[in-house]
């Protein structure tokens, strides 16, 4: 079957899949991913004035990411394990003219960038991994390898979310807790794992664009090659301890976790405490904006993509989010429109904005009680 996206022409499998098996993995739904992964890109080498020029599309699949990127001007090389991808990703290389700037092998991710760190023709400055699940058997690699940028997709988000709460510690060295922000956990829980292990090669991390869609999570990781800044980077680790029962929460930041035995506010022994976790910044609000001025009209996706960032730049970086239908539950209330909620908030003296994970999420500065006295008139009227 042939699809096009983003400008390129692709022959992929009839049927899209978005399994380990059958035939040639092309996930059609996501388009928005790669759109933003080429906007990102675009974004990167001009907002950072950086001379980055090679681009690894680690598990290459169809070669869509690596041929997409190759038309943009990168010099990209293209990764697989599987034979048929690899022949598949040359053909639709070859079809969209880009043979020479999109280099395709057979070969195990790991082994592939570990042999181009000891080559410094084969420098790669973006490396991004998008495997089945859990990218953390890549993770070393990767930062051990790259020189500017780290792109992650993570699909396994039960366990990230702490709704397979063993599978989570042993993937991600962390304790995930399955709560009402759990796409956040999963956000929070991946962005620790990764920068514990990009600390290991004293490299520290500044996540630019960060978010939590359907079935996966996605950032993309700016790198400074310094043991300072590494340590740095660590200092936005900490625990977060939430309340089952009225959904209050705290975050402390350290390497050292502090639970709490009972809830401070309302009294109940049902306390969750998840973590290390990312407390800081997931994006950098400016370089969303770069993205999405570079969202061009032609994009499967610019319009869906472009409003994505902007509810992402306005974001506020609270490392958690309340759920207002949630909320009202609790309190057995009826729920308003967003804007009037929010608006309540922002009357009353607060920060309140809309999250990206979903139409009812919302982030503040303010604690569970203060949104009920701020928003009960709103929610009662
Ligand atoms: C989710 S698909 C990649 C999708 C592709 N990036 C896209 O945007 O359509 C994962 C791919 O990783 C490949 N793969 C699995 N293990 C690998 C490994 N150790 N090294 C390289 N590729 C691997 C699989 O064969 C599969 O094609």
């Amino acid at each position: 079957m042939r699809v096009s996206e983003g400008g390129v022409e692709l022959t992929v499998p009839a049927e899209s899949t978005d399994g380990v098996e059958g035939p040639v993995f092309y996930n059609p739904r996501q388009e928005l991913n790669r759109d933003l992964t080429i906007a990102v890109l675009g974004a990167f080498r001009e907002e950072r004035e950086s001379r980055a020029a090679t681009y690894l599309d680690a598990m290459t699949a169809s070669g869509v990411r690596g041929i997409r990127a190759a038309a943009n001007g990168w010099t990209a090389m293209g990764v697989d394990t599987d034979e048929r991808a690899v022949s598949l990703a040359r053909e639709n290389a070859a079809r969209n003219g880009v043979e020479e700037t999109f280099d395709v092998v057979q070969e195990d991710a790991n082994a592939f960038m570990y042999g181009c760190g000891r080559d410094m023709d084969r420098a790669l400055d973006v490396i991004d991994l998008d495997p089945y699940g859990t990218p953390m058997p890549f993770a070393d690699a990767a930062f051990a390898n790259a020189r500017n940028l780290v792109c992650v997709t993570a699909t396994d988000t039960a366990p990230l979310c702490g709704a397979h709460l063993q599978s989570g510690i042993r993937s991600y060295s962390a304790v995930p807790r399955n709560t009402d922000y759990h796409a956040e956990m999963g956000v929070r829980v991946l962005l620790s794992a990764l920068v514990r292990t990009a600390a290991r090669y004293d490299i520290g991390v500044t996540p630019l664009f960060t978010y939590a869609k359907s079935h996966y999570v996605r950032t993309f990781l700016e790198l400074d090659h310094r043991a300072t800044a590494a340590d740095a980077t660590l200092d936005a680790l900490g625990f977060v301890s939430h309340c089952e029962d009225c959904l209050y929460r705290e975050h402390t930041r350290g390497h050292f976790a502090d639970p709490l035995e009972t809830c401070p506010a309302c009294g109940a022994s049902r306390v969750l405490t998840a973590g290390p976790i990312w407390l800081d910044a997931s994006h950098d609000r400016a370089f969303v904006a770069a993205v999405r001025e570079r969202i061009p009209s032609s994009f499967g996706t610019a319009e869906r993509a472009r409003a994505f960032c902007s509810t992402l730049e306005a974001e506020l970086d609270e490392p958690t989010h309340y759920d207002q239908h949630r909320l009202c539950k609790e309190w057995t209330l009826p729920a308003n429109a967003m804007d009037d909620f929010l608006a309540a908030l922002r009357d009353a003296g607060y920060e309140a904005s809309p999250a990206h994970y979903s139409g009812t999420a919302f982030k503040t500065d303010a604690d569970v009680d203060e949104i009920r006295a701020a928003t009960e008139p709103v929610l009662e009227s």
